[in-house]
Order: structure tokens, then C-alpha cells, then sequence
């Protein structure tokens, strides 16, 4: 049991982060436990370090149990209390028949992302514990055995980055939860208990009271692993951070170039970076799946080979080793919409009304029809991939392409990462940033963490 006495000192949690730089910071307030010892100690560590700082307290209601709002404005009451804003907001949308967990989780994440956007500032804070990413981790041990990637059991970073622009940062992942109990009890605060908590259909609740029964060293190992497992995949992700930066080129819009020798490169960064690169290339909502990527990685080596894999045409040539978007399920002709990402590769950002525009495919009869500039790619490759392009339409007439970063007609398109970042932890920073240079996406924002530590985020 983590022994820190943190009901008098914040300190050993917090040390890792640097917020004074912030103007403001979100709390994620549930009104759990875990969420509101986040508040308290958070409100203590402001009012030491860095008192300019501006604490809000937020409550998502998610609407999906009867007595949710009352909750909402219990948290409301304690934060009244003690003298900080709170916020509640709620999932307004429509729910889905399935997946609801997942769907509100993004919802959540959207809502809280919103709420730091208005008061202007990039940092959540959640109150995760040191028991949840026990949970988190075994959970994904039991599911490994299916997926062979073993990068999932670094459990939850301690920062990571929603939809490219917000922190989530999750100060308790080193504190027990019975540890912020006692912090509460001694404090005389009463804390909400959420009933999906201990509802064993689903899969974490029946994991916590597996835990619950078993001693504290199951625990100990299960967030040891998740340590080293971290370590491996910040060091695979820094090797692979290398590779893309000394091998791919981006010679043409959508497509990614590959030096040839970059086939010969030690397999497990290779096969890393590859699968981020594919990320990027095909748009697909996760990376490609590992034993098809080594399989693809033993083939490149051959002059000529051609793939598809996650919805990325591989077109391996004496000239290097090429990936584009696949011509097939392109997004349909739709009006864009801002905010939306299309086909996963392009955020849209649209300022005027756009409801006579379209949005569609250029496809490959008009990207024959275009000039080809020269670039270090054949020219078929530099259409093929042309022809995946978003390009603009009002009433049949051509307006444009959205690959140059500028407005067209109040349209404007930037390139992303890909989906697999839409929850970026920090051990992958390094080759999602280095990925988003290579093809024209928004750099990260600075992560909140101390000097020392945010080189390692
Ligand atoms: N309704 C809510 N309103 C505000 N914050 C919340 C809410 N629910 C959860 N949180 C925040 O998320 C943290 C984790 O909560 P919980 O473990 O219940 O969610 P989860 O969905 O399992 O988490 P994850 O974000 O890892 O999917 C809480 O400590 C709190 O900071």
C-alpha cells in the first residue's frame, strides 16, 4: 500500500507535472472517490505552487441512469463548498444501441476537451489510480493472448493527448485508492458512489472485485510490468521516431515515401514505424495489426512487391517503398462539416456557410487530368494517390483540392495523424510527432510536465 501521507502533502504526486504555465485547469469531478481526493489535493497544490492558476471543477452528466443529474449537483453543493467553479455538463447527443461505455467515454473526453477550450487552457485532470491501471493492465494481459502487441500493457500514461489539443493528465496514478480514502475520511468529506462501478457485467468492475479479494502484491507486480512495459514501448517508440525521420519523405500530397533500405532496419522499430506510417497513410481507425505488418516488413525487402494492409496500398520499387490510401471505400460525397475528420486523415475546418459545397473523392480521372509537379515519385504513384484527395464541388463545377493549407471557399482540410492518436499517451509521442511533421499535421502542444520529465513524456 502506497504509504505517501498525502493528506498533508500533495507533493510526491504532483512533483511530476509543471502547470504554471496554464492559466486554468479542468478537474474531472465524477464525485467518486478517486475524483474528488483529485479535487481537493489539486486545490492544495494550486494554493502552494502556483495560486494564479484557476481550478475548475467539472461534471459530466452522461444521462444514461436515473438520479445522474442529482449527482452532478452533489458535486455542485461540495464545490460550492469549498469555493471552487464547477461545471455540469451534459451528453446531449443521441445514444447508441451498442458500445455505450466507449461512446460515452469519447463523449465525456469531448465534453471536458470543450470546457478546457472555454477557459482556456489544454489540461484535464482525471483521478485514475494506481488501482485502475492495475485493472487496466491485467485486464489487457487476459486479451493479449488474441492480439500478440504487447503495447497495450503500459497501461495508461501518465499524460495524454485527446483529439491532438487537449493534456488529460492523471496526477493519482501513483496513489492506492484506499490511500485517497483515508486522505477523504480524515478530511470528513463523503464521496458519491457510482453503481456502475460494482455492476459485474461489465469486464472492470468484475476485475476490481477479483482484485479486491486478492492481497496487495498481485497489484505491486501487475504495476511493475506496466512500468517496464512503458519503458519498452517509449524506447520502441523513439527507435521507430528515428527510422521515420531518416527514411520517409513525403515527395506529393498522400503519398509517403520510404528509403529502400529502410527494409533492411531492425525489424520490431521498422515494423513500429511502418505501422504508424500506414496510420497515417490509410486513415484506418486503429494501427494495423502486428503479425500482418511483420509479414508485410519480411516481403518490402523484395524489388518489387505490392500490398494492401489497413486500407493502405505498400508499392515497394527499386525507386523505394511507397504507401497511399487505397482507392476503395473513400468517403461518399457528402457537405463538409466542421470539426469532422475526413476519411481519418483530414481534420475539416470550415468558416462560411458551406451547405451548397461538396466534399468528394478527386478520384482518378480528374487526377489525370491535373499537373503532376516533379516529385521524387513516379508519376502513377503521385495520381493514385492524388485521386484520394479531398477535393471541393459546388454544383458539379471543380473548385479545388483541400491539400494546400489554405482556406478554399471557407473550407480548409489539415492533414492528422491518423485515428490511432485520437487518445495519444505519452510514451507514443515520438513518432506521432515525428509523423506529423513528415506530412504537414499540427505539431503537439507543449505537455504539463516538469522540465526534467517532459523530455521523456
Ligand atoms: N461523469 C464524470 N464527470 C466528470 N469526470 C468523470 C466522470 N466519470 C469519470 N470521470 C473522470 O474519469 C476518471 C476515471 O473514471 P472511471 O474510471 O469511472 O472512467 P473510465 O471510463 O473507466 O476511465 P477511462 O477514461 O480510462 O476510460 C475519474 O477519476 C474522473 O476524473
Amino acid at each position: 500500500m502506497l504509504t505517501t501521507r498525502i493528506d498533508t502533502d500533495p507533493l510526491p504526486l504532483f512533483q511530476t507535472f509543471d502547470f504554471a504555465q496554464r492559466r486554468a485547469l479542468v478537474a474531472a469531478v465524477s464525485g467518486g472517490s478517486d475524483s474528488l481526493a483529485l479535487l481537493l489535493l489539486t486545490k492544495d497544490w494550486l494554493a502552494r505552487t502556483a495560486p494564479d492558476v484557476r481550478l475548475v471543477a467539472v461534471t459530466v452528466d452522461h444521462a444514461l441512469r436515473p438520479g445522474s443529474a442529482g449527482e452532478a449537483w452533489q458535486v455542485a453543493r461540495i464545490c460550492a463548498r469549498h469555493g471552487i467553479s464547477h461545471r455540469i455538463l451534459r451528453w446531449t447527443g443521441p445514444k447508441p444501441a451498442t458500445g455505450i461505455p466507449a461512446a460515452g467515454r469519447l463523449a465525456r473526453y469531448r465534453l471536458l476537451a470543450e470546457a478546457a477550450r472555454l477557459e482556456g487552457t489544454d489540461v484535464i485532470l482525471t483521478g485514475h489510480t494506481a488501482d485502475d491501471q492495475a485493472e487496466t493492465v491485467l485486464m489487457r494481459a487476459g486479451r493479449l493472448a488474441e492480439k500478440q502487441d504487447a503495447r497495450g500493457l503500459a497501461g495508461m500514461a501518465t499524460v495524454t493527448l485527446f483529439e491532438g489539443e487537449t493534456w488529460i493528465a492523471r496526477p493519482l496514478l501513483g496513489a492506492r485508492r484506499e490511500t485517497l480514502r483515508d486522505f477523504l475520511r480524515n478530511r470528513h468529506e463523503d464521496w458519491l458512489d457510482d453503481p456502475t462501478n460494482v455492476n459485474e457485467t461489465f469486464e472492470r468492475p468484475r476485475m476490481r472485485a477479483a482484485l479486491g479479494r486478492d492481497d496487495d502484491r498481485r497489484i505491486a507486480t501487475a504495476l511493475a510490468d506496466a512500468a517496464s512495459a512503458a519503458h519498452n514501448r517509449r524506447r520502441l517508440g523513439e527507435e521507430a521516431a528515428a527510422l521515420i525521420r531518416t527514411h520517409a519523405t513525403y515527395p506529393c500530397p498522400g503519398l509517403i515515401r520510404l528509403a529502400p533500405d529502410f527494409a533492411k532496419a531492425a525489424p520490431d522499430a521498422a515494423v513500429y514505424a511502418l505501422r504508424i506510417l500506414l496510420g497515417a497513410a490509410g486513415g484506418a481507425s486503429h494501427l494495423p495489426d502486428l503479425a500482418r505488418a511483420q509479414t508485410v516488413f519480411a516481403r518490402i525487402v523484395e524489388e518489387r512487391f505490392c500490398a494492401t494492409l489497413s486500407r493502405t496500398v505498400i508499392d515497394a520499387r527499386k525507386q523505394g517503398i511507397f504507401l497511399r490510401r487505397e482507392a476503395r471505400h473513400l468517403p461518399a460525397p457528402a457537405a463538409p462539416v466542421e470539426d469532422a475528420v475526413w476519411d481519418g486523415r483530414f481534420r475539416l475546418h470550415v468558416t462560411g456557410g458551406a451547405q451548397d459545397l461538396t466534399l468528394a473523392p478527386t478520384g482518378m480521372a480528374a487526377a489525370k487530368t491535373q499537373e503532376i509537379d516533379a516529385v521524387a515519385a513516379p508519376a502513377s504513384l503521385a495520381r493514385a494517390a492524388r485521386a484520394t484527395l479531398p477535393r471541393l464541388w459546388r454544383e458539379g463545377e471543380y473548385l479545388g483540392g483541400l491539400e494546400a493549407p489554405v482556406s478554399l471557399h471557407g473550407v480548409s482540410g489539415a492533414p492528422v495523424v491518423g485515428p490511432w492518436a485520437l487518445f495519444l499517451p505519452g510514451f507514443d509521442l515520438a513518432p506521432a510527432a515525428v509523423t506529423a511533421g513528415l506530412i504537414g499535421a499540427k505539431s503537439h502542444p507543449p505537455p504539463p510536465l516538469a522540465g526534467h520529465i517532459a523530455s521523456k513524456a
